[in-house]
């Protein structure tokens, strides 16, 4: 099974994360897990934090001479920001400056009551978003497994405050992949990318912040992932648990989730196809789930994201002593809608990587290639493809 636990503030040394039950001879290539992270930090709206940090991973184990080997891989990524921070953060040293006034929307006054502490300083370490760096690489190393599978991935900004772009993708295109990728908001389309950047123009001007929503796919991925069997092991339950776990996300749609409550059955159902030996279906309202199981279509989710918390325009509050004060801005993103994207493609990645393992278990890549080989062969069956083509186990029963 595949897992992993992670580590690390926000304005500390550093983010660390171990994962667990990745197969062996996986090779990895840093450039592409450091090009996701890169990818995570662009986007426009971001405060100054992302111009002081330029992420890149330090693998400390479980990869050698550039393969996986099946050990425990632990990785790292530095904060640039903590030499900025080092008294603040000192592991030993008390910091005198307390933070003692909660900013609402974020964990700030929950954190402080649960764990009986002194400064807010340690909540907000442990609850940024900073932390979805080290899981965006742990994502990025999925991907290289996946990449075996041809399993591709697809993100992009479908909402920016009122401005909508839910144009509809089918397929995995290059071409639609460079549009995306070489706007400054992962928008596809160069109009609807102006509106959306003056938006945020205009939030950051009045001193505001702003959400929207981002669409994330999954191309390739096979039928079969996830069981209907019992709660936890849904492929639904685990993708929205994932995307709902990324902080300011309040709400996940899989496939046109929200639009099925309006039509009738036959409409929103997507309609089986059988051509050439392959059951496919004509439309993909699911998004690629059915009874918790993928069903070979691409699974296809939507974010919602609220507005930042912190903004920089000044209201009254209250601070942890119950005394009416003025709100505390230090700096702040004023939109990460676009930094969403990615994170959401990356966390998609370790799911559906997890949910591939726990299929076809084996040990190595080998092994898990000839177990997706065998069982791609039996679900892709042609006319012809009779009962002693199945496996071993079952000819003669
Ligand atoms: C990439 C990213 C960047 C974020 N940047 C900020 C930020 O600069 N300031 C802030 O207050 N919240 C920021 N957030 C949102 C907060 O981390 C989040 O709202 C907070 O932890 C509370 O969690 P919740 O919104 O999931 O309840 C960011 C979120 C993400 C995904
Ligand atoms: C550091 C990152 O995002 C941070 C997430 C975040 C928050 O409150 O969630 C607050 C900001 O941090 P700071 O207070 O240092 O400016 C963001 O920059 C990152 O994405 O790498």
């Amino acid at each position: 099974m595949l897992r992993f636990l992670d580590a690390g503030e926000s304005h500390g040394k550093m983010l660390v994360a171990i994962l667990e039950g990745f197969p062996s001879n996986v090779p990895i290539d840093i450039e592409n897990i450091n090009k996701q992270l890169q990818r995570r930090q662009i986007g426009f709206g971001r405060g100054t934090r992302m111009k002081i940090e330029s992420d890149r991973i330090e693998i400390i184990s479980g990869v050698r001479g550039g393969k996986t080997t099946g050990a425990p891989i632990c990785i790292s990524i530095k904060n640039k920001d903590y030499e900025n921070w080092a008294e603040v953060m000192d592991f030993q040293k008390e910091y005198n400056e307390k933070i003692t006034i909660p900013r609402p929307g974020h964990a700030d006054l929950n954190g402080f009551l649960k764990y009986n502490l002194d400064d807010i300083r340690n909540v907000i370490e442990r609850a940024s978003a900073r932390e979805t760096a080290i899981r965006v690489a742990i994502g990025a190393i999925c991907m290289e497994l996946l990449k075996f599978f041809d399993v591709k991935f697809i993100s992009r900004v479908v909402m920016i405050g009122n401005i909508e772009d839910f144009s509809y993708i089918d397929s995995y295109n290059e071409d639609l992949i460079n549009k995306i990728e070489s706007s400054p908001i992962r928008c596809l389309h160069k109009d609807i990318e102006k509106k959306m950047i003056k938006e945020i123009q205009i939030a950051k001007e009045i001193g505001e912040t702003i959400g929207g929503a981002i669409e994330v796919i999954a191309f390739g991925v096979p039928v079969g992932l996830g069981s209907y069997s019992f709660y936890d092991r849904r492929m639904d339950y685990l993708i929205s648990g994932a995307m709902m776990s990324i902080q300011g996300v309040k709400a996940v749609e899989i496939g046109n989730g929200i639009k099925s409550s309006k039509l009738y059955g036959s409409e929103f159902n997507d309609k089986i196809i059988f051509e050439d030996g392959r059951f496919s279906r004509k439309t993909n309202n699911l998004g690629g789930i059915e009874g918790g199981i993928t069903n070979g279509m691409p699974i296809k989710v939507r974010l919602f994201m609220k507005p930042i918390p912190t903004t920089r325009r000044e209201f009254e509050t209250f601070d942890v002593h119950g005394n009416v004060v003025k709100s505390r801005y230090e700096r702040s993103d004023v939109c990460a809608v676009p930094a969403l994207a990615v994170i959401a493609e990356n966390v998609l990645a370790y799911e559906v990587a997890k949910e591939m393992i726990n299929k076809f278990a084996g040990d190595s890549l080998e092994d898990l290639l000839i177990s997706f080989e065998h069982y791609i062969n039996r679900v892709n069956r042609g006319e012809d493809y009779g009962r002693d083509n199945f496996s071993p186990a079952m000819q003669g029963q």
